[in-house]
């Protein structure tokens, strides 16, 4: 992935956006520093979003061959894959794969989006690398810091779809939550839904033409000892007649189960002390497999109280 501009000019609008400030908003919808992600040469990657990666109008035979629970490996059509530990379900059904540090075979991943997936896995890569590198320079650490931690070494791959809901103040597409692991590179299709909190207010995240939305998740949060922030968003009940489209790919580091994680020690000193507990991978995916995606994230169990 190359600049258009110096490297350097995108480290502070990518800090801005990271941090709790409240973004500019025009008519509710986002502007400033999020919208950055839309420009020069992202608009490449916009070119691998085709409606058919939900696989979500498959006949049933083909579909069901995807059906299962066993999460964290191969790949798994489900509707809500928190459906047995949320207390409700949530408007969309969801193709998922886990494409690193594993990748499923081809054979197993449905043919209508198996080139679109590979394909996507490689270039959300890419784009996550680069913004790594971005977040661990603007964390005043050199820009292999995030690499060097294998934070782009495992990664899940999910489609949504998200059908005409006839009763969208009922439900929602998918309930309010930060994504857990160390950042999420996402693309919607055109049709709207998604909204993240800022300043306790809802905001919608618009559709933008050849857009990248990047989220910050938990993991990053507690590796930048609360520098970054990881973003509260949410998905509404889909009320447009068509289905809206997005396909995600979770970013996170390679799980050594009995490796422990907490804030960098290069970010800490007796001004800045640790916030945030050292914890075990173990423990933080037994914390996120055992409840819904909308209860108390890993962040409030091991934040340390003054
Ligand atoms: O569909 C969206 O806009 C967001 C999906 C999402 O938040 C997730 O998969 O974690
Ligand atoms: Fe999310």
């Amino acid at each position: 992935m190359g600049y258009c501009m110096p490297r350097t000019a995108y480290v502070n609008p990518i800090i801005i956006a990271c941090q709790p400030t409240p973004l500019e908003t025009t008519n509710g919808q986002i502007s400033g520093p999020v919208a950055w992600g839309a420009q020069g040469e992202v608009e490449l990657y916009a070119r691998v979003i085709p409606t058919e990666v939900s696989d979500v109008y498959q006949p049933h035979e083909v579909k069901s061959k995807y059906y299962k629970r066993d999460e964290g490996q191969g790949v798994m059509y489900a509707s809500n894959n928190d459906l047995y530990r949320a207390n409700a379900a949530a408007w969309h059904d969801s193709l998922q794969a886990w494409t690193a540090p594993t990748p499923p075979k081809a054979e197993d991943i449905p043919e209508v989006c198996r080139k679109e997936m590979v394909a996507w896995d490689k270039l959300a890569t890419e784009v996550a690398e680069t913004v790594m590198e971005l977040l661990s320079q603007g964390l005043g650490l050199e820009a292999w810091k995030l690499k060097e931690l294998k934070c782009s070494d495992s990664r899940a791959f999910v489609g949504h779809c998200y059908p005409y809901c006839p009763q969208p103040d009922l439900t929602v597409g998918i309930t309010s939550h930060t994504d857990p692991g160390v950042v999420t590179v996402l693309q919607q299709n055109h049709v709207p839904g998604l909204q993240v909190k800022r300043a306790d207010e809802w905001v919608n995240v618009n559709p933008v033409p050849g857009g990248l939305i990047i989220n910050v998740g938990d993991f990053l949060q507690i590796l930048s000892n609360g520098e970054y922030k990881s973003v509260q968003h949410r998905v509404l009940a889909n009320s447009y007649k068509e289905a809206r489209i997005f396909i995600v790919m979770f970013f996170n580091v390679k799980k050594g189960k009995d490796c422990y994680y907490g804030p960098l020690p290069e970010l800490l000193s007796p001004e800045k002390p640790a916030i945030y507990e050292k914890f075990t991978m173990q423990e933080y995916l037994e914390n996120f497999y055992c409840k819904g995606l909308d209860s108390k994230s890993m962040i409030g169990k091991i934040t340390i109280q003054n």
